[in-house]
Protein backbone atom coordinates (compact mmCIF):
# COMPACT_ATOMS: atom_id res chain seq x y z
CA UNK A 1 0.00 0.00 0.00
CA UNK A 2 0.85 3.80 -0.24
CA UNK A 3 1.98 5.13 3.27
CA UNK A 4 -1.41 6.21 4.08
CA UNK A 5 -2.60 5.80 7.36
CA UNK A 6 -5.82 2.73 7.38
CA UNK A 7 -9.27 3.75 7.59
CA UNK A 8 -10.63 5.27 10.76
CA UNK A 9 -13.09 3.69 12.96
CA UNK A 10 -16.29 5.00 11.29
CA UNK A 11 -15.85 2.05 9.17
CA UNK A 12 -17.37 0.35 11.90
CA UNK A 13 -20.79 1.93 11.43
CA UNK A 14 -22.13 3.97 14.79
CA UNK A 15 -23.07 1.72 17.05
CA UNK A 16 -19.52 1.46 18.86
CA UNK A 17 -20.34 4.82 20.99
CA UNK A 18 -21.25 5.67 24.37
CA UNK A 19 -25.20 4.19 25.15
CA UNK A 20 -25.72 3.09 21.58
CA UNK A 21 -25.38 -0.63 21.19
CA UNK A 22 -27.33 -3.06 19.25
CA UNK A 23 -26.00 -6.33 22.22
CA UNK A 24 -27.97 -5.54 25.11
CA UNK A 25 -25.94 -7.12 27.00
CA UNK A 26 -23.31 -4.23 26.53
CA UNK A 27 -23.62 -0.44 27.03
CA UNK A 28 -20.59 1.71 25.87
CA UNK A 29 -20.16 3.67 29.09
CA UNK A 30 -17.07 5.78 27.53
CA UNK A 31 -14.31 6.00 24.92
CA UNK A 32 -10.94 7.70 25.26
CA UNK A 33 -8.87 8.08 22.28
CA UNK A 34 -5.35 7.02 23.06
CA UNK A 35 -3.48 7.34 19.95
CA UNK A 36 -4.88 8.39 16.61
CA UNK A 37 -1.48 8.16 14.42
CA UNK A 38 -0.94 5.04 12.12
CA UNK A 39 -3.07 3.33 14.09
CA UNK A 40 -6.29 4.59 16.07
CA UNK A 41 -6.00 3.16 19.72
CA UNK A 42 -9.26 3.65 22.06
CA UNK A 43 -10.12 2.39 25.52
CA UNK A 44 -13.81 1.57 26.01
CA UNK A 45 -15.53 1.17 28.94
CA UNK A 46 -17.98 -0.91 29.24
CA UNK A 47 -20.88 -2.73 30.95
CA UNK A 48 -21.46 -6.02 30.60
CA UNK A 49 -24.36 -8.29 31.34
CA UNK A 50 -22.99 -11.87 32.03
CA UNK A 51 -25.22 -14.96 31.59
CA UNK A 52 -26.50 -15.41 35.37
CA UNK A 53 -27.55 -11.83 34.87
CA UNK A 54 -25.00 -9.55 37.00
CA UNK A 55 -23.28 -6.45 35.12
CA UNK A 56 -19.65 -6.39 35.31
CA UNK A 57 -18.22 -2.87 34.61
CA UNK A 58 -14.52 -3.31 32.70
CA UNK A 59 -12.71 -1.52 30.25
CA UNK A 60 -11.21 -3.03 26.57
CA UNK A 61 -8.57 -1.39 24.46
CA UNK A 62 -9.30 -1.76 20.70
CA UNK A 63 -5.83 -1.03 18.07
CA UNK A 64 -7.43 -0.55 14.45
CA UNK A 65 -5.29 -0.18 11.47
CA UNK A 66 -8.10 -1.35 9.06
CA UNK A 67 -8.69 -4.25 7.19
CA UNK A 68 -6.06 -6.72 5.18
CA UNK A 69 -5.73 -9.17 2.43
CA UNK A 70 -3.65 -12.16 1.82
CA UNK A 71 -2.95 -14.37 -1.21
CA UNK A 72 -1.55 -17.55 -1.59
CA UNK A 73 -0.32 -17.29 -5.45
CA UNK A 74 0.65 -21.09 -6.53
CA UNK A 75 1.57 -22.56 -10.00
CA UNK A 76 0.00 -26.06 -9.99
CA UNK A 77 1.91 -27.56 -12.99
CA UNK A 78 5.02 -26.32 -11.33
CA UNK A 79 3.95 -27.57 -7.57
CA UNK A 80 5.42 -24.45 -6.60
CA UNK A 81 4.08 -21.39 -4.34
CA UNK A 82 5.18 -17.68 -4.29
CA UNK A 83 6.09 -16.25 -0.67
CA UNK A 84 7.71 -13.35 0.43
CA UNK A 85 10.71 -12.90 2.79
CA UNK A 86 11.24 -9.19 4.71
CA UNK A 87 11.76 -7.78 7.66
CA UNK A 88 9.24 -7.11 10.47
CA UNK A 89 9.89 -5.28 12.92
CA UNK A 90 7.01 -5.79 15.27
CA UNK A 91 8.82 -9.42 15.17
CA UNK A 92 12.18 -7.93 15.59
CA UNK A 93 11.20 -6.07 19.06
CA UNK A 94 9.93 -9.65 20.41
CA UNK A 95 13.43 -10.83 19.48
CA UNK A 96 12.88 -12.63 16.14
CA UNK A 97 16.53 -11.45 14.56
CA UNK A 98 15.16 -12.93 10.97
CA UNK A 99 13.02 -11.77 8.17
CA UNK A 100 9.91 -13.50 7.97
CA UNK A 101 8.61 -15.69 5.41
CA UNK A 102 5.00 -14.55 4.00
CA UNK A 103 2.17 -14.88 1.26
CA UNK A 104 2.13 -11.78 -0.19
CA UNK A 105 -0.57 -9.33 1.63
CA UNK A 106 -1.37 -5.71 2.54
CA UNK A 107 -3.59 -3.64 4.00
CA UNK A 108 -7.06 -2.72 2.09
CA UNK A 109 -6.37 1.09 1.96
CA UNK A 110 -9.92 2.30 1.19
CA UNK A 111 -9.71 -0.40 -1.44
CA UNK A 112 -12.09 -3.23 -1.81
CA UNK A 113 -10.87 -6.50 -1.23
CA UNK A 114 -9.87 -8.41 -4.44
CA UNK A 115 -8.82 -4.80 -5.77
CA UNK A 116 -6.46 -4.14 -2.53
CA UNK A 117 -5.16 -8.16 -3.21
CA UNK A 118 -4.34 -7.11 -6.60
CA UNK A 119 -2.21 -3.96 -5.81
CA UNK A 120 -0.55 -6.04 -3.42
CA UNK A 121 0.10 -8.54 -5.53
CA UNK A 122 1.90 -6.43 -8.62
CA UNK A 123 3.70 -3.94 -5.94
CA UNK A 124 5.02 -7.01 -3.94
CA UNK A 125 5.27 -9.94 -6.31
CA UNK A 126 5.68 -8.43 -9.90
CA UNK A 127 2.67 -10.22 -10.94
CA UNK A 128 -0.32 -9.34 -12.71
CA UNK A 129 -2.95 -12.35 -11.50
CA UNK A 130 -5.98 -13.43 -13.20
CA UNK A 131 -8.89 -15.19 -11.17
CA UNK A 132 -8.32 -14.92 -7.71
CA UNK A 133 -10.49 -16.93 -4.98
CA UNK A 134 -11.91 -15.40 -2.05
CA UNK A 135 -11.53 -18.09 1.13
CA UNK A 136 -12.83 -16.37 4.21
CA UNK A 137 -12.68 -13.59 6.18
CA UNK A 138 -11.05 -14.00 9.73
CA UNK A 139 -10.09 -12.43 12.73
CA UNK A 140 -6.31 -12.40 13.37
CA UNK A 141 -6.18 -11.09 17.09
CA UNK A 142 -9.72 -10.36 18.42
CA UNK A 143 -8.82 -9.90 21.81
CA UNK A 144 -7.01 -6.55 20.43
CA UNK A 145 -6.50 -6.30 17.47
CA UNK A 146 -9.63 -5.32 14.88
CA UNK A 147 -8.38 -6.37 11.90
CA UNK A 148 -9.85 -8.63 9.80
CA UNK A 149 -7.93 -10.12 6.60
CA UNK A 150 -9.76 -11.38 3.39
CA UNK A 151 -7.81 -14.51 2.47
CA UNK A 152 -7.52 -15.57 -1.45
CA UNK A 153 -5.59 -17.62 -3.40
CA UNK A 154 -4.53 -17.61 -6.96
CA UNK A 155 -3.05 -19.54 -9.76
CA UNK A 156 -0.30 -18.13 -11.53
CA UNK A 157 2.19 -19.13 -14.47
CA UNK A 158 6.00 -17.99 -14.62
CA UNK A 159 4.29 -15.71 -17.87
CA UNK A 160 2.46 -13.54 -15.08
CA UNK A 161 5.77 -12.09 -13.76
CA UNK A 162 5.42 -8.91 -15.21
CA UNK A 163 8.27 -7.07 -12.89
CA UNK A 164 10.91 -7.72 -9.86
CA UNK A 165 8.48 -6.44 -7.47
CA UNK A 166 9.88 -5.75 -4.03
CA UNK A 167 7.54 -3.49 -2.77
CA UNK A 168 7.85 0.09 -2.61
CA UNK A 169 11.00 1.40 -1.48
CA UNK A 170 9.88 4.91 -0.44
CA UNK A 171 7.55 2.91 2.65
CA UNK A 172 10.77 1.23 3.30
CA UNK A 173 9.76 -1.93 1.95
CA UNK A 174 12.00 -4.38 0.55
CA UNK A 175 10.76 -7.64 -0.26
CA UNK A 176 12.57 -10.71 -1.76
CA UNK A 177 9.84 -12.81 -3.77
CA UNK A 178 10.77 -16.38 -3.37
CA UNK A 179 9.49 -19.63 -5.26
CA UNK A 180 9.31 -22.36 -3.11
CA UNK A 181 8.39 -26.02 -4.10
CA UNK A 182 5.48 -27.04 -1.99
CA UNK A 183 5.70 -30.00 0.08
CA UNK A 184 9.35 -27.88 1.45
CA UNK A 185 7.15 -24.78 2.45
CA UNK A 186 4.87 -27.83 4.13
CA UNK A 187 8.03 -28.44 6.11
CA UNK A 188 9.24 -25.14 6.61
CA UNK A 189 5.98 -25.10 8.70
CA UNK A 190 7.27 -27.89 10.69
CA UNK A 191 10.67 -26.87 11.23
CA UNK A 192 10.00 -23.09 12.05
CA UNK A 193 11.53 -21.19 9.34
CA UNK A 194 7.53 -20.01 8.61
CA UNK A 195 6.12 -18.70 11.40
CA UNK A 196 3.34 -16.54 10.02
CA UNK A 197 0.01 -17.30 10.91
CA UNK A 198 -1.44 -15.65 7.69
CA UNK A 199 0.95 -17.94 5.74
CA UNK A 200 0.74 -21.29 7.56
CA UNK A 201 -3.42 -21.21 7.18
CA UNK A 202 -3.55 -20.85 3.41
CA UNK A 203 -0.57 -23.45 2.69
CA UNK A 204 -2.55 -26.06 4.70
CA UNK A 205 -5.87 -24.67 3.21
CA UNK A 206 -3.93 -25.53 -0.01
CA UNK A 207 -2.58 -29.36 1.52
CA UNK A 208 -6.59 -29.72 2.54
CA UNK A 209 -8.49 -28.77 -0.64
CA UNK A 210 -5.89 -30.21 -2.51
CA UNK A 211 -4.86 -27.88 -4.66
CA UNK A 212 -1.22 -28.71 -4.47
CA UNK A 213 0.51 -31.95 -3.74
CA UNK A 214 1.69 -32.64 -0.45
CA UNK A 215 3.87 -35.40 -1.24
CA UNK A 216 7.45 -35.29 -0.21
CA UNK A 217 6.33 -32.93 2.59
CA UNK A 218 6.57 -35.96 5.18
CA UNK A 219 4.26 -35.78 8.65
N1 LIG B 1 4.49 5.47 8.52
C1 LIG B 1 4.27 4.25 8.95
N2 LIG B 1 4.22 3.28 8.04
C2 LIG B 1 3.98 2.03 8.49
C3 LIG B 1 3.77 1.74 9.84
N3 LIG B 1 3.52 0.40 9.96
C4 LIG B 1 3.59 -0.09 8.71
N4 LIG B 1 3.90 0.89 7.83
C5 LIG B 1 4.09 0.78 6.39
O1 LIG B 1 2.85 0.59 5.78
C6 LIG B 1 2.98 -0.27 4.65
C7 LIG B 1 2.03 -1.46 4.82
O2 LIG B 1 2.23 -2.35 3.77
P1 LIG B 1 1.13 -3.41 3.39
O3 LIG B 1 1.78 -4.34 2.42
O4 LIG B 1 -0.16 -2.77 3.03
O5 LIG B 1 0.83 -4.16 4.74
P2 LIG B 1 1.77 -5.21 5.43
O6 LIG B 1 2.69 -4.48 6.34
O7 LIG B 1 2.37 -6.16 4.46
O8 LIG B 1 0.81 -6.13 6.26
C8 LIG B 1 -0.35 -5.70 6.83
O9 LIG B 1 -1.40 -6.43 6.30
C9 LIG B 1 -1.34 -7.79 6.57
C10 LIG B 1 -2.57 -8.41 5.97
O10 LIG B 1 -2.22 -9.28 5.00
C11 LIG B 1 -1.26 -8.03 8.08
O11 LIG B 1 -1.11 -9.39 8.35
C12 LIG B 1 -0.10 -7.31 8.69
O12 LIG B 1 -0.10 -7.45 10.10
C13 LIG B 1 -0.18 -5.86 8.31
O13 LIG B 1 -1.25 -5.29 8.97
C14 LIG B 1 4.42 -0.68 4.58
O14 LIG B 1 5.07 0.16 3.67
C15 LIG B 1 4.92 -0.43 5.99
O15 LIG B 1 6.27 -0.16 6.02
C16 LIG B 1 3.84 2.79 10.79
O16 LIG B 1 3.67 2.61 11.98
N5 LIG B 1 4.09 4.03 10.28
MG1 LIG C 1 2.59 -6.29 2.52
Amino acid sequence: MTGTPPDKPDRFGDEVVPGKCPDDRITILSTRLLANDWGVLTRYTLSYRRRSGTTQVFTRETYDRGDGAAILLYDDERQVVLLTRQFRFPAYVTGHREDLIEVCGGLLDHDDPATAMRREVGEEMGVEIGEITPIGCYYMSPGSVTERIHFFTGAYRPGMRIGPGGGLEGEGEEIDVMEVAFPEALRMIGDGRILDAKTILLLQHAAIKGLLSVRGAGR
